[in-house]
Order: C-alpha cells, then structure tokens, then sequence
C-alpha cells in the first residue's frame, strides 16, 4: 500500500494527461513505465472525463500505484477521491475550500492547492494545506497559462517558496518543467536561504513521450544529483574554504596563466558600442572572441568551452539573449548578465526579468543602479545607464542580490564590490581614466566572462548536479583585477594624455599583464 499520512516522496510527482499520450501507448503502459522511470507521486487530472470515467481512471489508476507504493492524489474532485480511496485531493484556487475537503475526506488524507501569487501561499498555510503546486513557471501548452500573471518564472516561484518557509508546507514547482530546464528549475526556483522545492510536477514531458520510463528516469536522476551536492551557502563558489584577502589575489593571479592556457572562446552578446573593443580585450586577455546573436547559432556554440557573456545594452536580439543563455546553461557553461541601463526603462526591467526567468546567471554585474534596480531597492532612483553614486551599504546590497538570484554579484564603482552571498570582496584597483570612456562597464563584463570560462575549463568534470563548475567568486574577482589593474598600469604610461589615448594603451597593458603585476598590486579587502 502506499505510505500513510503525510510522508510521501514529492519529488516527482507525475499529472496525468491521457489526451497527450502518443500514438500506439495506452494509459496504464504509459503510467507503468513512468512509476519503473522513478515517479513518486501521481495525481490523476481529467479535464473532459464525465463521473463514471473519471471514477474508473481513478480506481484504475490506484490500483496499479498500489503495486509500487505510490500514493495517488485526485485533481479537482472530493467526491471522486472519497469514492476511489485516494490518498488525497489536488485543489485549484476555485475549487472547493480546503477545510470542507478535509471535513469531508478520510483523517490523514493529503490535500494540495495550486498557488500563483504569494498571498494564495499565505493562505495555503493557513488553511493547513499539505502541499502547494507553484505555477506555472513557463509557459506550457497543456494547459492555458496565457492570462496576464500565471506564468510566473522562476523569480515569482522563489517568492512564493520564501513564503513559505518554516511554515512545513511542501511546495512542487509545476508549468513547462522538462528534464532540459530541470536543474535550472531547482537553481533558480530555491529562496534567498536556500529554502528548495520538494519536488515538481510533470505533464508532457513524461506522458507525451515514447519512452516514459526514460523521461521520467532525466528528470528523477537530476532531481537526485542536484539535492545530493551540497551547495550552502553558494553554488558557484568555494566559499566553505574560506577566502582570505592572500588566497583571493593568488588564486585570482594564477587564473590569468589558465586563461592564457585554455584560451576560452568568449562568447559575446552584447551591444553595438562597444563590440570592437570587447572584442580586443578579450584577445589581449588570452581568449578567443565571438560575437554571435543568431538564434539558430546557439545550441552549437554553447557547446564549445568558454563562457558566455549576455550584454542587453541596444536589446535587438531579444531570441538570442534566450537561447544562447538557455544552452549555456544546458553545458555547464557559465553566463555574465550585464542588464546596462536596467532602470532606465519599463522594457528593459521587464526583459531583464524575461531573460533571468529563462536562464540561470553565474555573474551578475552592474553599477549602482542597475544592482539596485535588479534588487528592488528603494535606495536607488534609476537615472538611467550611469550609476546613481553608490549605496550607504554596497556590501549589504551585493550580498542581497546575490542570495535573490542565486549566483555572485559584482558592483562596479570606484570600489569593487563581488558577492556570492556570503562572502564579500572588495577590490580599491582603478583609475579614473576608465570612467571617461565609453563602454568601461562593457569590457569589465567581458573580462569577468573570459575569467568565468577559463575557470570553468580548468575545473574537471561538471557532476550531474552541478549548473557550472569553478569558483565564480574568484574568476568575477580576477576579471576586475585585471582590467582595474592594467588601467592603473596604462594611466601611467607617458604617451597617455587623455581618454583617447588611454584606451589603446589599456589594451595593451591588458596583453602585457602577468600574475606578478596582480600580485603585487592588487588592493582587496574580504568581509567574510
Ligand atoms: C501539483 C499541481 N499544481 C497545480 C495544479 C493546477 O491545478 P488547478 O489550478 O486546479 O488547475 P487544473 O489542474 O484543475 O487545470 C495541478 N493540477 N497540480
Ligand atoms: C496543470 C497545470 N497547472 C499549471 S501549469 C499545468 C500544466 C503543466 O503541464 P506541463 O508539465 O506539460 O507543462
């Protein structure tokens, strides 16, 4: 029999949807296949069935998760899982109330309630629910998502998530969730504390299949390697080595003679200003550029080694911001999201959004106002793409976004400040030369994206939980140091005498740079 009470394995939990099988495979084979692929929990939805064929569905349905322990919930309908015996019932924000449900069905009985807004996650608590399904994440065909709100991404399921923690409500995420976004999903979806989903609920990708019992296999060996490495307090950093200012500079100086190695391709979206000069830091860094925004082209590239960097300064290539980071992210490839000019306006707050619904960022990086904008604070009036002039609390404010998008967050300003969460390094290289050319914002994301991608390269293997390997805090930490540090070098340099001078020489003092120049000038403070 299945397991009594409220000990039931969520962590995938098949919906039934016996309109998407594919030809030549029946219900029950298909349902069969799914339970042997590792589903553990099934609830049967029957959007067109009359009673009398919803009720056979349902006894049918039980009566083979009998067999392998799987507790079977019902979509919709009290009296159908009252008369089926089911474990419990899946109730939608209009359906009936969860304390009639739970007056009606058995003690013990599960009860589960779709949420999109925060305040249904107030009120799932409330009213003691078991469960919630958060949704939709993206959007899906199975079902109509298409009202303004209901898909939420993978920023409003974290919200919803936050909610709810402390609270024992188990919460699975549900909306377009296949094995391909599967640990993007689980990254992006966990609450700033690193409060994570019990699992997530699956239509198409497991029903429409040919080979259910393969798809379901992606999706739970996935779900399994992701909770199986350990990730606090920061995925994409080392942090529980503890870093101090000495390892920090060495292991960031050492980095440069990797890059120089492993030559990432560098790959470069990003905006029409500043092309030519990404593109030649990127070579006087060791690596090796291309500027690619063809959507047709990204699968491909994601596959080469390096990294990627997502630059939306002119926005004119929305379909190839999407995809390049979607398959960056499906490699293990790390992405640097520079949303410049985020705050300026209402289009680009709400493709930024789109862009880190879609795909995980590894670095964020941004002036004051763009970080701010990003966090949501109240502290920052976007005047548009330069900086507002900084923050009371820099450190505080990198943390906070860090621990909100999951990933290391560097603010550029006259002082550097990088985050994972966690850790905070601030980096005092520089010089005000770089403020008085265009696009210095630009190529410090390139170089984080040339460092990213060395790192990445040089870090073994990507284990099956893992979204990108490497420390991330190191390489955005190095990619500053080097360009805050060749410009130091070049404002030196006596044929420079102005901005227009200065560029040239930054490029070639970025070729010229060596471990030792990092070493003995970087200025770097670490706030643990
Ligand atoms: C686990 C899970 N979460 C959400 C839903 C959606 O339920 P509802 O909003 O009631 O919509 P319908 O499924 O009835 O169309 C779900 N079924 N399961
Ligand atoms: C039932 C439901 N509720 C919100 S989205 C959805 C459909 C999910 O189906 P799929 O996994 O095929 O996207």
């Amino acid at each position: 029999m299945p397991k009594a009470g409220k000990d039931i394995d969520y962590s995938l939990y098949l919906v039934t949807g016996r309109d998407l099988l594919p030809a030549g495979k029946t219900y029950l084979q298909s349902l069969e296949e799914a339970i042997q692929g590792g589903v553990t929990t099934v609830q049967v939805r029957e959007k067109d069935a009359d009673t009398g064929e919803f009720l056979e569905i349902a006894q049918q349905t039980i009566a083979l998760c009998a067999k392998h322990n799987i507790p079977v919930l019902i979509n919709d309908r009290v009296d159908i899982a009252l008369a089926a015996k089911a474990a419990g019932v899946h109730l939608g924000q209009t359906d009936m109330p969860i304390a009639v449900a739970r007056a009606l069905l058995p003690p013990h009985s599960i009860i589960g309630i779709s949420c999109t807004t925060s305040e249904h996650a107030r009120a799932a608590i409330q009213s003691s629910a078991d469960y919630v399904g958060l949704g939709a994440v993206y959007d899906t065909s199975t079902k109509d998502v298409s009202a303004p709100g209901k898909v939420r991404g993978v920023q409003g399921i974290r919200e919803m998530l936050g909610v709810l923690e402390g609270s024992g409500v188990r919460a699975v995420a549900i909306g377009g969730v296949k094995s391909t976004n599967l640990l993007r999903t689980l990254h992006g979806c966990s609450s700033p504390t690193g409060h994570a989903l019990d699992g997530v609920a699956v239509v198409s990708d497991i029903v429409a299949s040919l080979e259910p019992r393969a798809a379901a296999e992606r999706l739970s060996s996935t779900f399994g390697a992701w909770h199986a490495v350990p990730r606090a307090p920061s995925s994409f950093s080392s942090a529980s080595a503890g870093y101090t200012s000495a390892r920090v500079v060495e292991a960031a100086a050492a980095l440069l003679s990797t890059l120089r190695r492993v030559k990432p391709l560098v790959h470069q979206i990003t905006n029409n200003v500043v092309k030519t000069q990404s593109a030649n830091v990127t070579l006087a860094l060791g690596g090796s550029p291309i500027m690619a925004e063809t959507p047709v082209e990204q699968a491909e590239l994601a596959r080469a080694p390096g990294g990627l960097l997502i630059n939306f300064g002119t926005i004119g290539d929305l379909a190839g911001m999407l995809e390049a980071g979607h398959h960056a992210n499906l490699n293990g490839k790390p992405v640097v999201f520079d949303p410049v000019g985020v705050g300026a306006t209402a289009h680009r707050r709400q493709v930024s959004r789109q862009l880190l619904n879609t795909w995980q960022a590894t670095v964020i990086k941004g002036n004051a106002a763009e970080i701010g904008t990003l966090a949501a604070l109240d502290e920052v009036k976007a005047q548009g793409v330069d900086s507002v002039g900084g923050f009371r609390d820099p450190a505080a404010v990198v943390r906070l976004l860090a621990r909100q998008e999951r990933c290391i967050v560097l603010l550029s300003g006259p002082v550097d400040y990088v985050s994972d969460g966690t850790t905070v390094l601030k980096l005092g290289n520089g010089h005000e030369l770089l403020g008085q050319i265009t696009g210095a914002g630009c190529i410090l994301g390139t170089a984080v994206a040339a460092f990213c991608g060395a790192s990445s390269m040089a870090s073994g293997d990507l284990g099956a939980g893992t979204l990108v390997k490497g420390d991330m805090l190191i390489a955005a930490a190095a990619g500053t140091l080097a360009l805050t540090i060749a410009a130091e070098l070049a404002a030196g340099r006596s044929e420079v005498r102005g901005p227009g001078t200065f560029l040239p020489v930054l490029i070639d003092e970025l070729a010229a740079l060596t471990e030792e120049k990092i070493l003995s000038r970087a200025k770097i403070e670490v706030e643990a």
